[in-house]
């Protein structure tokens, strides 16, 4: 059942491949509207592999996803390493392109368009940047103004790949308390993550790549250090199944 309440976004025996080799098998689950779900697994275990599927970028081989998010309510932030933000491009320029899902990118913006962008340069702290090129921004500004993208986008679906990755430790907090208010107001929000004081913090939910398999644990659990022997488990969300 999809488009229910509590999960719009649910993983049906998913398959991915890369370049045709196999990378995850018969993925399940549903990731609850209004939760911050932690991806997690070694390098190469499929994480970005995963985050591709679940955007459509990459068909499956089998299975599906099924996502009753409307497209111009996902948004996808990759690694920092996968963009190229050299182009001529000022931080409120780039906030902007947040509305161009629901409004188009030919139409110019409105007075409305610009407070909301306002509102979210300085919700993130980075007002001051505003006119400010991409190139010449730190890895915590660009990370600042690119949440700030989907905040505009007004996501409610939102996927981040290592986001706090090159990004300063104060930078981390604003990130983790915009992230938990979007959660909160009931987006879905997926996150790689590496460092277990960061899950610690941020997550509600833990979702383990290995093997080419997905399983489902708890915060407690990988910060007891026991992802690896956890069984597969609901979470609590009634009919989720794991690998
Ligand atoms: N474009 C690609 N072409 C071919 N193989 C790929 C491609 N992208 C990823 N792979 C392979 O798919 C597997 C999963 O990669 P993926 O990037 O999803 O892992 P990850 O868990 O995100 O890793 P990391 O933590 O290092 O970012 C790896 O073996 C990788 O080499």
């Amino acid at each position: 059942m999809v488009g229910d309440a509590s999960s719009r976004l649910r993983l049906h025996d998913l398959s991915l491949a890369q370049a045709k080799r196999t990378v995850l098998e018969q993925v399940d689950g549903r990731f609850r509207d209004g939760a911050i779900t932690a991806l997690i697994g070694a390098n190469g275990a499929g994480k970005s592999t995963l985050i591709q599927g679940i955007m459509g970028l990459l068909p499956p081989l089998a299975g599906k996803v099924e996502c009753a998010v409307p497209k111009e309510r996902r948004a996808w932030l990759p690694q920092q390493l996968a963009l190229d933000l050299t182009f001529p491009m000022s931080v409120e320029e780039l906030v902007m392109t947040g509305s161009w899902p629901s409004h188009g990118a030919l139409k110019g913006y409105c007075k409305n368009h610009y407070r909301k962008g306002r509102e979210v340069m300085s919700r993130l702290g980075i007002s001051h940047l505003a006119h400010r090129p991409l190139g010449e921004l730190s890895g915590g500004q660009r990370q600042r103004a690119l949440i700030g993208r989907t905040l505009m986008q007004e996501a409610e679906l939102l996927l981040l790949d290592e986001p706090f990755a090159n990004v300063d430790a104060e930078t981390v907090g604003v990130i983790m308390k915009v992230l938990r208010e979007m959660a909160d107001a009931g987006a879905t929000i997926i996150v790689v993550l590496h460092d277990m004081e960061q899950l610690s913090r941020l997550a509600d939910e833990v979702m383990v790549l290995g093997g080419g398999h997905a399983r489902w644990t708890t915060v407690e659990e990988v910060a007891g250090g026991r992802a690896d022997r956890v069984t597969p488990l609901s979470l609590g969300i009634p009919g989720v199944q794991a690998c």
